[in-house]
């Protein structure tokens, strides 16, 4: 099947586009459903402003809409690249309020951030640490009940960049065995697969990929491909992790030059920034493919990656080619943002139901405890696990 022309929508048809795609996600989200039902009845944000960080898809569009069944304002900014405008459209049309567009930078994704934090939130959903770190430095926290935080990017950064200090309670929800479990191991793995084969429409038994980190989210990509026939070395900095990575049965390996030869994708999944930089980009071989499933597009030295190439092109609307000085090319996949949200449909909707009810059920417990928890960031409470978990349990069997 060729390209289909982009037809731009009404404002109208983005709305019902943009319904569609939520009604499709709600059908398949019976936790948030259960949830919405009881937040109706019980009201536990009435009068309460929710500021919100999260990619705007349809599954967060249903987490939206609960919190709002259950009294809030909500306010909310999606992730550069990966906002999809007409659930957006859908979102403002339902009463909430949403700043950004897919067409974002991350210049524009930080002035998103500022005009949340400008309805002086009661409760904080975060996604990447973006907004709890710039209301620490910026706005007035005298209001702030508490928050929540969706990654372990934005988990290291609270921790590191703030040394843990912030005047709320912050549930990591990362760090609940659960996420892990469902989200970062089967979701991730199984749709950065899906990434990958809607942007370059290439086979996947015998090709060779480079996972870059062994965590949760490492291993399932590592997983799924090698169930598809795929031949997967991973590469991994911390010696327990790689020692699973092996017993997994994967070949363990550093970024050396053999590793860089012979790998033709090339996934970063470490939460950390400049994984690969310009001394990887050099031993590449031609056609080299680079992705990134990880928070932010820092895993890869993108700017050195443009200083070092003679010239680059945007041959889809996913791929750009990067032609270096010796002629190789190299690859970039969705502008190295996360693979299977910008190129693809983000996490199955049930992995998002478990996550994001782990975040609904988080702040109805910070309303209610935020007083008697400590301050800065820290573990889903277990009573939160325990809930969630024997909720989706009953659901699944
Ligand atoms: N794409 C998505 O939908 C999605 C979903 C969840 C999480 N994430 C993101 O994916 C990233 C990884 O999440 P996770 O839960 O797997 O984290 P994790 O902390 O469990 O795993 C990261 C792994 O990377 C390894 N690592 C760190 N630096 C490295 C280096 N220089 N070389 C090799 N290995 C290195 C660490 O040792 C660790 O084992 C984070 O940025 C997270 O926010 C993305």
């Amino acid at each position: 099947m060729g390209l289909q022309q982009a037809v731009a929508l009404t404002n109208e048809e983005q709305i019902a586009k943009g319904r569609k795609g939520i009604h499709w996600a709600e059908l398949h989200m019976s936790l948030l459903r259960e949830l919405r039902e009881d937040f109706a009845e019980k009201q536990p944000f009435a009068g309460l402003t929710i500021g919100i960080c999260i990619h705007v898809e349809p599954k967060t569009a249903v987490l939206c809409r609960t919190l709002q069944a259950g009294g809030a304002k909500v306010v909310i900014t999606g992730s550069p690249g990966t906002t999809q405008d007409a659930v957006a459209a859908a979102m403002k049309a339902e009463g909430i309020v949403v700043y950004g567009q897919r067409s974002d930078d991350r210049a524009r994704h930080l002035e998103n951030i500022h005009q949340v934090l400008g309805h002086d939130p009661d409760l904080l959903m975060d996604n990447g640490a973006d907004l709890a770190i710039k209301m620490a430095k910026h706005f007035d926290t005298s209001r702030l009940i508490g928050g929540t935080e969706e990654t372990t990017t934005g988990a290291n950064l609270l921790r590191e960049d703030l040394g843990g200090q912030f005047p709320v309670p912050v549930i990591v929800i990362n760090d609940s065995p659960l996420k892990k479990i469902m989200e970062n191991e089967h979701g991730v793995g199984q749709t950065i697969i899906e990434g990958f084969m809607r942007t370059t429409n290439l086979l996947l038994p015998t090709r060779r990929f480079v996972i870059i980190g062994y965590g949760a989210c490492g291993r399932g990509i590592a997983k799924y491909l090698r169930n598809l026939g795929s031949q997967v070395v991973v590469v991994e900095r911390d010696p327990i992790a790689g020692l699973e990575a092996a017993l997994d049965g994967f070949k363990v390996a550093g970024l050396d030059n053999q590793t860089l030869a012979s790998g033709q994708v090339f996934i970063t999944v470490t939460g950390r920034p400049d994984i690969i930089g310009k001394e990887h980009f050099a031993k590449m071989s031609d056609g080299a493919i680079l992705a990134n499933a990880g928070h932010f597009s820092w895993e890869m030295d993108l700017a050195g990656l443009r200083e070092t190439a003679a010239s680059s092109d945007r041959i889809t609307e996913h791929i750009e080619q990067f032609e270096m000085p010796d002629g190789r090319r190299l690859m970039l996949l969705t502008r190295g943002e996360m693979l299977n949200l910008a190129g693809g449909g983000g996490n199955p909707v049930e992995t998002m139901d478990l996550g994001l009810s782990l975040q609904a059920v988080s702040l109805r417990y910070l309303v209610l405890n935020s007083r008697s928890m400590k301050q800065g960031p820290q573990s889903v409470p277990h009573a939160v696990n325990i809930e969630v978990s024997s909720k989706m349990l009953k659901q699944l069997s």
